[in-house]
């Protein structure tokens, strides 16, 4: 087994999304959450509502803990195996949060990659955990894709990668134009899931299981 650096040095830097952000500030956000409270004509002093602020400045912490981690810290530990092969791993359940109304996008990533000549692979827990730190940020569906696509593509040096996310927004279901039901699919493909149709289509039918 061998590791190689959290930062390998042609690492591209790029829209990945790295971070070296602090926490996120709670007081601040309690603050906020209670102003928001009075804008909509509640009142933060009622019982059932005075924990409230630091409450969702709790769960605010935990939805956007990915702002202060660094995706590639994740992919830190890599191994050498003699595969050149398909890694799929399929149905990983995502919780995101919408930029434009910051309200939830949830569904599930799929990431497939091809090993790389040198055949590095990451433990397929890591691949998960990639998806948290970048959904536990405020997202778009399509950068996210990406993002998760081209930190594999850097670290793993991969033969290709190939993400697939499957997502209902609830800006979409709850409020807006209240389509609930309807889902978004967002691909990002590199290497030769981008240069070969065939490999490409051969491994969305393996996720999309058509
Ligand atoms: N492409 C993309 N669009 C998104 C995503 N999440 C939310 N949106 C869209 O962002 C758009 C924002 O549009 P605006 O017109 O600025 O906002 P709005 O008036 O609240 O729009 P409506 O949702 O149509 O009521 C909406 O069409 C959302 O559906 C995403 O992940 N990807
Ligand atoms: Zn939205």
């Amino acid at each position: 087994m061998s590791e190689i650096p959290a930062e390998p040095e042609d690492l591209t830097l790029g829209d990945a999304g790295r971070s070296d952000r602090p926490r996120v500030d709670e007081a601040r956000a309690a603050a906020a959450v209670r102003e928001l409270l009075l804008a909509v004509g509640e009142d933060p002093d009622r019982p059932g509502l005075q924990g409230t602020p630091q409450r969702v400045a709790r769960a605010y912490a935990e939805t956007f803990a990915g702002l202060g981690q660094d995706p590639y810290d994740v992919l830190a530990t890599t191994f050498d195996e003699d595969h050149d092969e398909l890694v799929l791993v399929k149905d990983i359940p995502m919780y995101s949060t919408c930029e434009h109304h910051l309200v939830p996008f949830h569904g599930a990533a799929h990431i497939g990659y091809i090993p790389g000549e040198d055949g590095r692979v990451t433990g397929l827990s890591k691949l998960a955990r990639l998806v948290e730190v970048y959904a536990r940020r405020p997202q778009v569906q399509e950068r996210m894709t990406s993002q998760i696509a081209d930190a594999l593509n850097d670290v793993l040096k991969p033969r290709g990668v190939l993400v697939i996310i499957e997502a209902e927004h609830l800006c979409m279901a709850m409020r807006g134009i209240r389509k609930p039901g309807s889902t978004t699919v967002t691909s990002a493909v590199r290497g030769i899931f981008r240069d070969n149709p065939a490999t490409r289509s051969e491994a969305m039918s393996l996720v999309l299981g058509r």
